[in-house]
């Protein structure tokens, strides 16, 4: 089996769902998961702990040189390390969330963290790992048997991030949102899919049927790839 073969691999906008769905999708077939944005929220959390500015790509490719980086594949173990520091809670603090997309613009940056996804899906001994962020689909594992793009309608991914921020401004919540996307998806495109990637729009699904739906399409396309 190539590396390649082991990823499930999910994009999709802010709050679309890709973390709570993945982790639920690796927790019942034993594999791994992978959060993406998790390095990329580490690292803006790195830029920041030394003193400097995201929107600096100098600064990003000089933090992106000395990333001590680490993360579980157990989608029960959410714990990000940066170095000696645990960064699990700091990097879902809003300064990183509006911070982070200085990181995702740094082209070399993009190109680093790819290799590292790769490797450490490579050298997980998981029979496969779902794989969730932005480019997956195209560009980290674009030959990957099972691609999806998991997206729902703007203000209903906003409503659900307001819902878990309590004591967060539900207005101010959906703008930083959708300024995130919209910064994002000038970098790489998640709002469209790519030809042979597999479309759950979860609008008007529940958080179950969203998962049936995309447990749905992996056995269709592992079916596909085995001749089933
Ligand atoms: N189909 C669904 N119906 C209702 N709630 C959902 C559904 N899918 C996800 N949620 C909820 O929406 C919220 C956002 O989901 P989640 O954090 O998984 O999104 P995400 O795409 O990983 O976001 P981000 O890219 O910002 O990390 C969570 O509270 C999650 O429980
Ligand atoms: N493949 C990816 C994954 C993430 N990003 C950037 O990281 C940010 C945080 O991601 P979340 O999934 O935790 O929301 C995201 O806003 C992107 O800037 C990326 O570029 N590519």
């Amino acid at each position: 089996m190539t590396s390649a073969q082991k990823f499930i691999a999910i994009d999709g906008p802010a709050g679309s769902g890709k973390s709570s769905v993945s982790k639920e999708i690796a927790r019942r077939h034993g594999y791994g998961y992978l959060d993406t944005g998790a390095a990329y929220r580490a690292l803006a959390w790195h830029v920041l702990d030394r003193g400097a500015d995201t929107s600096d790509a100098d600064a990003v490719r000089a933090a992106a040189s000395d990333f001590p980086f680490a993360q579980a594949l157990d989608p029960d173990d959410r714990r990000v390390r940066v170095g000696g520091a645990d960064v699990t809670d700091a990097i879902r603090e809003p300064r990183v969330s509006a911070a982070v997309s200085g990181v995702a613009r740094v082209p070399e940056v993009r190109v680093q963290v790819n290799e590292m996804f790769r490797r450490i899906v490579a050298d997980s001994e998981y029979p496969a790992v779902v794989v969730e962020g932005r480019d997956i689909t195209t560009v980290v594992a674009p030959d990957a048997p099972v691609r999806i793009l998991l997206t729902a309608a703007p203000e209903v991914r906003a409503a659900r991030r307001a819902g878990e921020l309590a004591g967060e401004n539900a207005a101010a919540v959906a703008e930083a949102l959708h300024k995130r996307d919209a910064s994002d998806s000038s970098v790489v495109d998640f709002l469209n899919a790519a030809p042979g990637v597999d479309v759950v729009d979860s609008t008007e699904l529940d958080f179950a049927q969203t998962v049936a739906a995309v447990l749905t399409v992996i056995d269709q396309r592992r079916d596909a790839d085995t001749g089933a």
